[in-house]
């Protein structure tokens, strides 16, 4: 019989799982991991990784034409049926076969199956034929279960079969008419896609186009959207939707406009992945998300680590930043945190510190793949000024820029800085453009490394670059002295 005893188990063998696992076997203990479905979890198969090789040659296409003389070599339109194959590589034509390879390498043991706490520091794994094997931690239990798309309660939505993002990331084919409800990244993101790959896109949205990103991001991409054709209900919800005998949806939104669409994607947002997970024997409640300390150890009802705190959770099922990155940033951190309390070694939960996942509250990094791309990180203006700073944000236009004027004829775009006046260092910085993607890890290290904004004078961007985006929005904050 196989080992069951191991010093941690972790749930779920998506990205954060995975590098949960990993940091435990580096910090020199044993580490199993249960995944019911594909190892690699939601971001490999049907999430970031296909959603952005949908993305992809439709952005290098527009790069292209942005170029008098390359325009020239561009001859014909999107071969979509290569777009999808590409995609389907990227996906890794949905076998995890070198995700399993990975956590073989890196001496993590796998169980295949639906993962629930049995008891104190016990998981339980059901096997497809209801084989039940029961696996022991010494140490701690994560949960890394992640979050699947929530289906609001719209009469007739369940019935029509809608798309979600994992059918949007792994169609088979491009829709003639696409109606998508939420305008958050998935909406946008899959908006901007299938209306490059020649579908027809209709946008409901209750609270209009990435409505967290800074109002000037968002209007950029706004503004994209309607002149690559995509049919905007910004301030409208569903009121009801059928599917006929034909395959046809019919949309009925709460103003009353009506709308025919070939299949309909619904992109308003995740609801995690914790029913069926046996938290009812730990007094919490099935299907809700799961709130943790500062260590990432669940939280019970009245606020206390659940038992002696040997159940964490990392990841999207514990709500803090719903983004690959960010839980594989929290993974690192409960993995060590993990390692060092079995050791019996201080852990450092100090802001920044070696144990601490600080920047799930002040720098989180986001890149919205959208036409034209958001990059984003830290705090908007309006959630630091909700969260009692006292901020001043400048912006700049990102197409006045030298570097942006060569990178693309037309280049439009623009990019702000959030500045604390109390510590005068940048607590957020969104750009939105052609390309300005890699430009977020520069404010990134700006802001978790609190560089003050006279030391930031003395970083240098290299001309002509879109970086020179950070000397004009220094310029226009001012120089004190
Ligand atoms: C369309 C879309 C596009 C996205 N694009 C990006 C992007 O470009 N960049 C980015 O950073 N983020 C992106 N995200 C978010 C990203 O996918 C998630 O933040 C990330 O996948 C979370 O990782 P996770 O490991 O917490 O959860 P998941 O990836 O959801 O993995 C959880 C794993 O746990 C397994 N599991 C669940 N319950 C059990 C159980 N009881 N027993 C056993 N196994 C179980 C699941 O099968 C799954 O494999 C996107 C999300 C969507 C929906
Ligand atoms: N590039 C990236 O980083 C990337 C890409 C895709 C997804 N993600 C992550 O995945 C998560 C899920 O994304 P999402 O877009 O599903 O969620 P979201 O929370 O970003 O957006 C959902 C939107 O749907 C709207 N909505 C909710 N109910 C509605 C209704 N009944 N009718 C109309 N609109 C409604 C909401 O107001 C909101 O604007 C997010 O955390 C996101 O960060 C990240």
């Amino acid at each position: 019989m196989s080992e069951t005893t191991f010093d941690v188990i972790v749930i779920g063998a998506g990205p954060v799982g995975e590098n949960v696992a990993d940091r435990i076997v580096q910090g020199g203990l044993t580490a199993a991991i249960v995944e019911r479905e594909l190892v690699g979890g939601e971001c490999s198969y049907w999430a970031c990784m296909p959603t952005k090789a949908l993305l992809r040659d439709a952005a290098a296409l527009r790069a292209a034409r942005a170029l008098p003389g390359a325009r020239e070599a561009v001859t014909g339109d999107l071969d979509v049926a290569a777009v999808l194959r590409r995609r389907d590589r990227f996906a890794s034509d949905w076998n995890d076969a070198g995700q399993v390879d990975w956590l073989n390498g890196a001496g993590v043991a796998l169980f295949r199956g639906q993962g629930r706490i049995g008891g104190e520091r016990a998981v339980e794994v059901v096997d497809t034929d209801d084989t039940v094997t029961t696996l022991q931690a010494r140490h701690a239990v994560v949960v890394a279960t992640g979050s699947r798309a929530r289906i609001p309660a719209v009469p007739g939505l369940a019935d029509t079969k809608p798309w979600t993002g994992r059918e949007a990331a792994s169609a088979a084919s491009v829709p003639g008419r696409l109606a998508i409800i939420g305008g958050g990244v998935v909406g946008t993101e899959m908006a901007t896609a299938y209306s490059a790959l020649g579908a027809q896109v209709t946008l409901v949205s209750l609270d209009g186009v990435l409505p967290t990103v800074e109002p000037f991001a968002a209007e950029h991409v706004t503004a994209s959207l309607k002149e690559s054709g995509v049919d905007l209900h910004p301030r409208s919800g569903l009121a009801e939707v059928r599917r006929d005998e034909t395959g046809t949806v019919h949309l009925t939104l709460v103003d009353g406009t009506t709308i025919v669409s070939d299949e309909l994607l619904v992109a308003t947002g995740r609801t995690p992945n914790t029913s069926h997970l046996g938290l009812e024997h730990l007094g919490l409640p099935p299907g809700e998300w799961l709130h943790v300390d500062e260590s990432l150890r669940v939280l019970d009802a009245a606020g206390s680590p659940v038992g002696d705190g040997w159940l964490y959770a990392a990841g999207d099922v514990n709500r803090r930043a719903m983004l690959t990155h960010q839980g594989k940033y929290q993974a690192r951190a409960v993995g060590d945190l993990i390692v060092a309390r079995a050791h019996g070694k201080d852990v450092d939960l100090s802001p920044w510190g070696r144990h601490a996942a600080t920047a799930d509250e002040r720098a989180v990094t986001q890149v919205i793949f959208s036409d034209p791309e958001v990059a984003a990180v830290g705090l908007t203006q309006r959630a630091a000024t909700e969260a009692g700073l006292d901020v001043r944000a400048v912006e700049y236009d990102l197409g006045a820029v030298a570097g942006a004027t060569l990178h693309a004829d037309g280049y439009r775009g623009r990019a702000g800085m959030v500045v604390d006046q109390s510590r005068n260092v940048i607590v957020g910085f969104t750009a939105v453009g052609p390309d300005v993607a890699e430009l977020v890890q520069a404010a990134a290290i700006a802001i978790a490394g609190e560089v003050p904004l006279d030391r930031l004078w003395h970083a240098v961007p290299a001309y002509p670059t879109v970086s020179e985006i950070w000397l004009r929005l220094l310029e226009t904050y001012g120089r004190e002295g």
